[in-house]
């Protein structure tokens, strides 16, 4: 196992409010995971603790066996706020090499980075002629210059097109294919749903799940819903044998286990006629999210 990553019982409070409690994360060389919770669960705080830029109350934080926000740790993580910024009258080339120069990597290896981002066309345009996406990308393309073993990527495709957004992840899973552990934060499980190997969820500075999306699917047990249509003058009678609740007059909603669903179809099949159609509504990430981040059932 080549742990990157190792995050130890941290615990933090601000005056009487406890930011995070008891948690515990490891990552590996090559493996993506999700930070995921409501604005205030404790992202950010944990993102500042794993970069050296606060200090934890409790716990351990090491970066390739390193403190946060030592000389080697630092040189170890790279980092993409949520809102990049970069000087507006500047190209994107000269931005790239600036960070090079800092990060000590050779000006000449500027240039495939750019093309890597998709950005080549425009590598000798001003950064204030760019669009959010570009920015984006040169932020992605800073990233990695230096190699790193850990990104840290704070809502790395927030208010970017799907066509971006697919694009900017294409580049993060070949990051993650080179062996760098990637950390994503993010509001919303839509957004890192097939592009992460496991899923954080915070809520109120705690760690409320830590797997992958299969297992938290199954762990969570959703209930499936059944919405049935009604032959005329049948819902009094499905509602009354299903125990489902009527809605609209003519239909019958009714709540199943995934493990009832098969008997709850049969039972609505045994009743023949008065059944004129039945939709199926399973569990989205939607619901699931808000299961864990939320405490609520679906
Ligand atoms: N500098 C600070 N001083 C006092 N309280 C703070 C400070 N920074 C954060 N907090 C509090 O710590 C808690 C966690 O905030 P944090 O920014 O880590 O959440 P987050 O999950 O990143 O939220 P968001 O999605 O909105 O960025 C919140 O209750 C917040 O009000």
């Amino acid at each position: 196992m080549d742990e990157v990553l190792s995050i130890s019982h941290a615990g933090k409070s601000r005056g009487s409010l406890r930011v995070l409690e008891d948690i515990s994360i490891s990552v590996e060389a090559g493996q993506r995971i999700a930070l995921l919770g409501h604005n205030g669960a404790g992202k950010t705080t944990l993102m500042k603790a794993i970069l050296g830029l606060t200090p934890l109350g409790d716990g351990q934080i090491t970066v390739a066996g390193h403190t946060p926000g030592s000389a080697p740790a630092r040189t170890t993580t790279a980092y993409l706020p949520e809102s990049v910024a970069f000087h507006v009258a500047l190209t994107g080339r000269e931005v790239l090499r600036m960070f090079a120069q800092l990060s000590g990597v050779k000006p000449a290896d500027v240039s495939p980075l750019l093309d890597r981002v998709g950005l080549a066309h425009a590598a000798d345009n001003r950064v204030g002629t760019y669009s959010k996406g570009m920015r984006q990308r040169l932020g992605l393309a800073q990233v990695l210059l230096g190699r790193p073993k850990l990104a840290l990527l704070d809502e790395p495709t927030s208010g970017l097109d799907p066509i971006s957004r697919h694009e900017l992840y294409a580049v993060i899973d070949e990051m993650a294919a080179h062996g760098t552990a990637v950390l994503i934060a993010s509001h919303t499980l839509t957004e890192v749903e097939a592009r992460t190997d496991r899923i954080a969820i915070l809520r109120q500075g705690k760690l409320v799940a830590n797997d992958t999306l299969a297992n938290l699917t199954r762990r969570a047990h959703l209930p499936i819903r059944l919405r049935v249509r009604a032959a005329p003058d049948c819902a009094a009678d499905i509602a009354h044998e299903t125990a489902g609740a009527r809605v609209n007059g003519m239909h019958v909603e009714m709540l199943c286990a995934p493990d009832d669903k098969m008997a709850a179809l049969r039972q609505l099949s045994a009743m023949g006629d008065k059944v004129a159609d039945i939709d199926m509504h399973l569990p989205g990430l939607e619901e699931l999210y808000r299961h864990y981040a939320t405490g609520e059932d679906g």
